[in-house]
C-alpha cells in the first residue's frame, strides 16, 4: 500500500514513522521547511528512553504537482488552520481509487474533503496519542496511549478498512474500526472541547484545574455542555464513556493537557473555529445552550486575533 502522510507534524510523524518503520512504503508531503529540518537531522521520535530516527521519503507539493502521483492511502494530518492549503497541496496525489483518511479533531474537514475529492474516497479516522514536536522538530510520545479508529462514513464494512486497520496493526497501533466513526468522531470532539475548554479557561493542567474548588464541578459541566450538544446532533455519549471521558478530565495530579493547551500556552494559533466555533454554532442551530463553551470559544478568539495580528 503506498502511503502519503500529508504533514510530518506531532501526530502525522508519529503515526508515518510507525508506519514508516514497519516497513510499509510511506512518504510524506511537507513544505520546504520541514523538508530542509528532515533531511538535515532525520524523523526522530523520543519515546521514553527510547530515540529512533528515520530518514523517511518526502515530497513537497511542487515537486508532487510536476509528477502527479495517485496514492492508496493518503493519511492528512494538519492543523485545521492548514486545511485549505494542505488540501490543494495533496491533490496530485488523489486517483480514482484514494482512500482519504483525515485524523484532524473535529468535524468540518470531513465535509471540506469530500466537497474537493468525493465522499467515496474520504475516511472518518480518529487518532487517540500524545505526542507534540520539540524545538529540534522531534516527535516526543507524551503517553503511551496510541490508538488509530477508521471507517467509512456511512457506516458500512468495506475491504479498504479492513486493509487500512491491518496496516495500523501490523505496525503495532491500536487499530479499530468503530461501529459508526461519525460517531466516534462526534465523541472525541466532546472529549477534546472539554479537556480543551477546561485546561485553556483555567490556563492549567488537569490535576491543577481539579486541584482547585471548583474546578472538578467546572469539568463535569463542560463534558455535560458538550455530550448534550452531540446527543443532539444524533450521537449520545453513552454513560460508561461520559464516565471514562471524566475520570480523564476530573484526574487527580493529572499532568495532560491537550494539544490545543499546549498551542496556546506557546503563543501559537490554535483551532479555535475548527474545535471551538463550529461546536457552539451547532449547538445554537440545535438549540443547547453552552454558556461555558461560549466562554472557552471567546477566550480563544481573543488569543487568536492576538497572535495572528
Ligand atoms: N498532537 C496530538 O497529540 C494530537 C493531535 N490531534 C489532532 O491532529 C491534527 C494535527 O495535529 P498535530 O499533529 O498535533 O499538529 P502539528 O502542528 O504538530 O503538525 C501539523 C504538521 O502539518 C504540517 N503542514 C501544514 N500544512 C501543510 C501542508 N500544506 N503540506 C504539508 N505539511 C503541512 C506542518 O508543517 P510545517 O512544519 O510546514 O508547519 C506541521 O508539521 C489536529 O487536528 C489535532 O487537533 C489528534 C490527536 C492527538
Ligand atoms: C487529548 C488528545 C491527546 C487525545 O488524543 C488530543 O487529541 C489532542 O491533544 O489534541
Amino acid at each position: 500500500m503506498r502511503i502519503l502522510v500529508v504533514g510530518a507534524g506531532a501526530t502525522g510523524g508519529y503515526f508515518g514513522a510507525v508506519l514508516a518503520r514497519a516497513g510499509q512504503d510511506v512518504t510524506f508531503l511537507v513544505r520546504p521547511g520541514r523538508a530542509a529540518a528532515l533531511r538535515r537531522r532525520g524523523l526522530r521520535v523520543v519515546d521514553g528512553d527510547e530515540v529512533w530516527r528515520l530518514d523517511p521519503a518526502l515530497v513537497t507539493a511542487e515537486e508532487l504537482a510536476a509528477a502527479p502521483t495517485p496514492y492508496d492511502l493518503v493519511l492528512l494530518s494538519v492543523k485545521a488552520t492548514a486545511l485549505d492549503a494542505a488540501i490543494a497541496d495533496l491533490a496530485p496525489a488523489v486517483g480514482p481509487d484514494t482512500a482519504i483518511v483525515p485524523q484532524l479533531n473535529g468535524l468540518a474537514h470531513i465535509d471540506a474533503l469530500a466537497a474537493r475529492f468525493g465522499a467515496e474516497r474520504v475516511l472518518g479516522g480518529v487518532a487517540k496519542v500524545v505526542t507534540t514536536l520539540d524545538g529540534d522538530g522531534d516527535i516526543l510520545r507524551l503517553a503511551p496511549l496510541a490508538q488509530f479508529a477508521l471507517g467509512e462514513l456511512d457506516g458500512s464494512v468495506s475491504p479498504r478498512v479492513e486493509e487500512i486497520r491491518k496496516v495500523f496493526a501490523d505496525a503495532g497501533i491500536d487499530a479499530r474500526v468503530p461501529a459508526d466513526v461519525v460517531t466516534a468522531l462526534w465523541h472525541k470532539w466532546v472529549f477534546i472541547t472539554t479537556i480543551g475548554g477546561l485546561t485553556a479557561l483555567m490556563r492549567g493542567t488537569v490535576g491543577e484545574v481539579n486541584a482547585a474548588p471548583g474546578g472538578t464541578e467546572l469539568a463535569t459541566a463542560l463534558l455535560d455542555e458538550a455530550a448534550a450538544v452531540s446527543a443532539a446532533a444524533g450521537h449520545a455519549v453513552p454513560e460508561d464513556e461520559r464516565r471514562a471521558s471524566l475520570d480523564v478530565v476530573t484526574a487527580a495530579g493529572s499532568p495532560i493537557v491537550p494539544s490545543l493547551y499546549r498551542d496556546l500556552a506557546a503563543g501559537r494559533p490554535t483551532e479555535v473555529e475548527h474545535l471551538f466555533g463550529d461546536l457552539t454554532a451547532r449547538a445554537r442551530a440545535l438549540g443547547v445552550p453552552t454558556p461555558l463553551l461560549d466562554l472557552a470559544t471567546l477566550h480563544l478568539r481573543v488569543h487568536q486575533a492576538r497572535v495572528t495580528a
